[in-house]
């Protein structure tokens, strides 16, 4: 098709191209720019303007074509004074204009910018797509001549992809802005919660705590995979959090995966992601944690319980930086720094055949051992002013402190749960007292004699029996009943939480939540059960 009004067209390339052009990532000034080029090859113009709508007025965003000048690119029209306009954006048809159209109809919008003759061609084409209507495209050409309705049909539909472009280009904008606010929000959450502060480490009275902190800080500038060990409750997660603030990656995603809290068949999925179809239930594709934490930090919490086949992926994933997700032969490249924390001991796993050894040593390059809470007895006093703090943000209870002779109290305990134990009683001491200090009546774990005695269970208080009558058993919270009793299901099924015969299914539980109450009454996950098999 060629006559004076239109340019070359070259079927498929050229459709191709537009369609290229719909579906390109383009912001809109760019998308505007490479839309005109593509018009230029198609159709004759002397001026190619896009008008934006913006409250009732059609603003000149992007022009095109040797009448193209500054005065037309700061051109606005008022929509109200125009309806062939108007006319144009609510059929959603593009119009050429007649030389009668031109006698009878409304002024020309360039009357005042442009000199063009009276009745030269000229088009106007709606850019709208879905519910929209983004403006108009207008072409002009200072020949007395209307554009033929073949011409105008082409046109009108470049105005719909053009429009639709722009759809995708505003909500690509909007989805940015919204994923922006959320990480802002959950920033905002966080250190309304105390969840950002790195705790009593930097200022510890504990010199192996110091010690400690000083090598996490220069290790946190360097991408060195970083090995946290420590007991359960000990800070390991909130010390990976740190390291994550100290280091360049601060503003990336911080992402944990704990490995103990997801069944092992669907580990993988969460850390490569899967695509479409993978397994039943894969409806869509979906990114796994590698992926979300690209270009920041991934915590692998308890690593120690990555099934034995998932490792060899893991390694291969942290020495070349690539994996493929479930389901799929394409490689993806993900640049993350791996922190990885474990409360087992991994050497022994080791010996046991259920850690790889090569990916013990990937990823223990630079260990970091948290001492557990009874190695630093002098931080007490500061952590339990730090906790306090913290729990008042969440409870509103403010001003609450540990009297001289409460945290004397505190000092005789063995803490088997570390500082999510000492978090607990501050929280349950609180509840149970009316005014603001914490003295040694409102702490109810067991002195240090009675730990070493009965060391899984926290009596209340001793029931005096009555002269002449038998001594009673100590009274128990409900926490230390449960603690044992589930130590006990864990001993007899060899700490299988999981399937037929599992914990879980024999006390009744979901496994999840099992694990939750387990991390909550500070049970360690497992390898004290779990029998050699080999
Ligand atoms: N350095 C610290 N200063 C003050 N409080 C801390 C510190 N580290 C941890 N905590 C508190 O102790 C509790 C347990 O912390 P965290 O979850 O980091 O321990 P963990 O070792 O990762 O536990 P688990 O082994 O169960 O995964 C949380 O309430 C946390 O706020």
């Amino acid at each position: 098709m060629q006559d004076d009004l239109t340019g070359t067209i070259n079927g498929a390339k050229d459709a191709q191209d537009l369609i290229e052009l719909a579906t390109a990532e383009d912001s809109v000034g760019d998308l505007l720019r490479r839309g005109l080029d593509w018009l230029t090859r198609v159709v004759r113009f002397d001026l190619a303007t896009v008008f934006l709508l913006k409250e009732g007025r059609l603003v000149s965003v992007a022009a095109r074509g040797p009448l193209a000048n500054a005065k037309v690119r700061q051109h606005s029209l008022k929509l109200s004074e125009f309806p062939s306009l108007r006319h144009a954006l609510e059929t959603r048809r593009a119009k050429a204009f007649t030389e009668e159209d031109h006698a009878h109809g409304d002024g020309d919008p360039f009357d005042g910018v442009l000199d063009l003759p009276p009745g030269h061609s000229c088009m106007v084409v709606p850019l709208c797509a879905g519910e929209r209507c983004y403006g108009v495209l207008s072409l002009d050409r200072a020949e007395c001549e209307t554009y033929p309705q073949p011409v105008v049909d082409l046109v009108e539909v470049y105005g719909q992809m053009l429009a639709t472009a722009l759809q995708s280009a505003e909500q690509r904008v909007t989805f940015e802005r919204l994923h922006r606010q959320d990480h802002e929000h959950a920033k905002l959450l966080e250190a309304q919660l105390g969840g950002d502060s790195e705790g009593i480490l930097e200022t510890s009275r504990s010199p192996v705590m110091r010690d400690l902190a000083r090598r996490a800080r220069q290790v946190a500038e360097t991408d060195t995979p970083v090995l946290i060990t420590g007991e359960t409750g000990t800070g390991k997660e909130r010390l990976s959090r740190a390291i994550h603030r100290w280091s360049s990656r601060a503003d990336q995603p911080f992402v944990t995966l704990n490995c103990a809290a997801i069944p092992a068949g669907l580990l993988e999925s969460e850390l490569f992601g899967h695509v479409k179809g993978a397994f039943t239930g894969a409806t869509k594709d979906r990114a796994g944690r590698f992926q979300m934490a690209h270009g920041g930090t991934l915590l692998l919490d308890e690593v120690g319980e990555l099934p034995f086949d998932l490792q060899a992926k893991l390694l291969r994933a942290l020495q070349e930086k690539t994996f493929e997700p479930v389901g799929s032969d394409k490689t993806v490249r993900a640049d993350v720094r791996i922190l990885a924390a474990t409360h087992v001991d991994l050497q022994q796993a080791i010996a046991q055949k259920r850690f790889r050894e090569d990916l013990y040593y990937r990823l223990s390059v630079f260990p970091l051992r948290l001492p557990p809470l009874r190695e630093r007895r002098e931080d007490l006093p500061q952590l339990c002013d730090f906790l306090l703090e913290e729990q008042s943000r969440r409870t509103g209870r403010r001003g609450m402190r540990v009297t001289p002779a409460g945290l004397a109290r505190l000092e005789t305990y063995e803490w088997p749960g570390n500082l999510r134990e000492l978090a607990n009683a501050l929280e349950r001491a609180t509840i149970l007292t009316r005014g603001n200090e914490l003295g040694p009546e409102a702490f109810d774990m067991p002195t240090r004699g009675a730990v070493a005695a009965t060391p899984s269970v926290e009596p209340v208080a001793s029931v005096a029996p009555a002269a002449g009558e038998p001594k009673l058993a100590p009274v128990l919270t409900l926490a230390a009943v449960q603690r044992e009793h589930i130590l006990r299901v864990l001993t007899l099924t060899r700490g299988r939480v999981y399937g037929e015969g599992g914990a879980a299914a024999l006390l009744g539980l979901k496994p999840s939540t099992l694990q939750s109450r387990m991390k909550k009454l500070g049970i360690a996950r497992l390898e004290q059960f779990v029998v050699d098999e080999a």
